[in-house]
């Protein structure tokens, strides 16, 4: 579909403003030529006198064969054009210029409400600043082309008309002559914008390259500074930048040709006019007021057309960013919102796993899992990296679907529930939380005003975190810098763990929640989560196998299975893997194993 088509089906309920902006623009167009059409009553007055077009009585009206109140006539006519002209441009002005800021708002909101309503692995074949380019700059483009571009194209268009309609009118011979030019004009515009739209579509895409690539670099700076590896990202930005401009010259070099091919085409139109028109007045056939409206008249119908350059240019840039743009908001949604409402105040916290399979693309990470996670219950899950435990958890979440198999909240299969409400009774704490350039209480309170300072305390304490905010500048009011830059990696830890224990959800997921604290750290929330963890389901991911020795199950995963289950006890006395890597955490000896001094322990 045409993107202008797609733009127009978008903006459906602000039909009725395109069209009194369109007819704003008519109008005004409408008075902008009459000036000229006094210019040839001025000569006729001055040449014929009293026989002037104002002595006779044309349609029934004027019939003014006094010359002084011609004159006074035409300077009232004059004044109410003028007039006209200025209200109906302030008029499509606002109009145009009002749509353009209406719809450039609700494109950007809708474009990103539904980008946030997007899969997971929507975004792994997505770069952010590509996305961030089509929500802005796009939208800007096409804000600007409503601004200016929509009223330029329609008032060419009217001007073309009703300067013909004059031309006829005046004088049919002259008039083929001189708009013989228009034909071509329009074909040789057309000719260019087809060539041109396609290398505005490379224009976007190169831009939206440019600004993922920046967008990149300036969240790795450390690591950019850490690797001394300044010249060698400057040189990927400078070719990402030059592909940039490569593409914006294939553009000029198209673009910059029409204004001086239409000038030409306009030149024969001028000169016939001036040539054939003055002949025509030397041998009577053209009165010398017409002759001059018509001059000035040919200025008027073809200059504007060296403007269809910069509309016709115009046009391309932006019908290439409204397609970006409508193509974000057209993706089809894989994982539906909708789903029967499941408040958190009624969720039991009760897990299940049937026969889960899962793949994120043809390797199978996650085999025909089967695990029951009974509510109330802490159960962990632990495991060598890239084993799958994050991806068990991304499926609980709904962040994938699974490829077989179910996932059961409280024997309700989760695909049935409500996407938010099903979320909002499942207390996250990743491995990168986001954290938001707010303060400290923001942070934890997140996205809940109404949240009183004591309950931010409360739950801060519980994660540890109470002392260290205290001794942060403006305690609880510090910001914190984007993503949370001022923490240290631990700090962040115990802000996402507070935000997850004031959520109080019914089940709590703590993906590596812990791993950047010191021991006494953990140790001291170890204590508190076992308070936190009562009467709700906890699910506990950890490397750090003394994190998760008191819960009521360990799951031990390997290569997206679970091979070993128990408690902490029934797993050392299974004497596996699980056991195996207790010894190397721990330092322990197993029995039998041989000491340094090679004695049996
Ligand atoms: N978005 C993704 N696209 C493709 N493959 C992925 C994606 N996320 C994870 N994987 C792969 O899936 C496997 C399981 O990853 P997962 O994050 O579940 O492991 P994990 O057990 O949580 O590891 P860790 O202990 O290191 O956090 C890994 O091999 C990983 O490379």
């Amino acid at each position: 579909m045409h993107p202008l088509k797609k733009l127009f089906g978008y903006a459906r309920h602000h039909r009725r403003d395109v069209w009194l902006a369109t007819l704003y623009s008519v109008i005004n167009k409408f008075f902008d030529i009459l000036p000229e059409v006094l210019i040839g009553v001025a000569v006729d007055i001055v040449v014929s006198g009293e026989k002037s077009f104002l002595a006779r009585k044309v349609l029934g009206g004027f019939g003014i064969t006094d010359t002084w109140h011609q004159l006074l006539l035409l300077g009232g006519l004059n004044i109410v054009i003028w007039g006209g002209e200025s209200l109906f441009e302030y008029l499509y002005s606002l109009k145009w210029r009002g749509l353009a800021q209406n719809l450039q708002h609700e494109l950007r909101l809708d474009a990103y409400q539904h980008v946030q309503k997007l899969e997971m692995a929507y975004f792994e074949n997505q770069r952010t600043g590509n996305l961030m380019s089509i929500l802005n700059e796009d939208v800007n483009q096409m804000e600007r082309f409503l601004n200016g571009g929509a009223n330029q194209i329609i008032q060419v268009f009217c001007s073309s008309v009703m300067v013909s309609a004059v031309f006829f009118a005046l004088q049919p011979k002259l008039a083929l002559v001189s708009l013989l030019p228009v034909p071509l004009i329009l074909f040789g515009t057309f000719w260019f914008q087809k060539r041109l739209a396609p290398r505005y579509s490379e224009v976007r895409e190169a831009a939206g390259d440019v600004s993922a690539r920046l967008n990149n670099n300036l969240l790795g700076l450390a690591t950019i500074k850490a690797f001394a590896t300044e010249d060698f990202e400057a040189e990927q930005i400078r070719k990402s930048s030059e592909g940039y401009r490569n593409a914006n010259a294939r553009a000029i070099r198209v673009s910059s040709a029409i204004t001086p091919v239409i000038r030409m085409a306009i030149l024969s139109g001028f000169t016939a006019t001036l040539v054939y028109g003055g002949y025509l007045t030397l041998h009577d056939q053209l009165a010398v007021g017409a002759y001059s409206v018509l001059v000035y008249l040919t200025q008027r119908l073809l200059w504007p057309l060296t403007g269809l350059a910069d509309v016709a240019d115009m046009y391309q840039r932006s019908m290439a960013a409204i397609d970006r743009v409508m193509g974000i908001v057209t993706t089809p949604i894989a994982i539906p919102y909708e789903g029967k409402h499941f408040p958190s105040s009624g969720v039991k916290g009760d897990v299940r796993f049937e026969a889960v399979s899962f793949a994120y693309g043809e390797r199978t990470t996650l085999h025909d899992i089967d695990l029951t996670l009974p509510a109330g219950k802490t159960v962990a899950f632990v495991g060598s990296t890239g084993s799958g435990k994050s991806t068990l958890i991304k499926l609980l979440l709904r962040f994938y679907e699974p490829k077989s198999g179910r996932v059961l909240l409280d024997g309700q299969p989760i695909d049935s529930l409500n996407l938010q409400d099903l979320r909002r009774a499942i207390g996250y704490v990743s491995q990168d939380t986001f954290l938001s350039d707010a303060n400290v209480a923001d942070n934890i309170a997140y996205g809940d005003p109404n949240i009183s300072r004591a309950e931010v305390e409360a739950a801060a304490k519980a994660a540890e975190a109470h002392e260290f905010i205290a001794k942060l500048p403006q305690g609880y009011d510090t910001r914190i810098g984007e993503r949370g830059q001022k923490l240290s990696g631990g700090q962040r830890q115990r802000l996402a763990l507070a935000r997850a224990i004031l959520k109080n959800p019914p089940v709590l997921v703590l993906d590596e929640a812990t791993s950047a604290v010191d021991n006494e750290t953990e140790a001291a929330i170890q204590k508190s989560l076992e308070t936190v963890s009562r009467g709700r389901t906890t699910l506990v991911i950890a490397h750090r196998l003394s994190t998760v020795r008191h819960a009521d199950c360990i799951y031990v995963m390997e290569e997206g299975r679970v091979v070993e289950a128990g408690t902490h006890e029934q797993l050392l006395a299974a004497d596996r893997g699980y056991a195996a890597l207790w010894r190397l955490q721990t330092g322990e000896r197993a029995q039998g194993t041989p000491t340094a001094e090679g004695l049996p322990a």
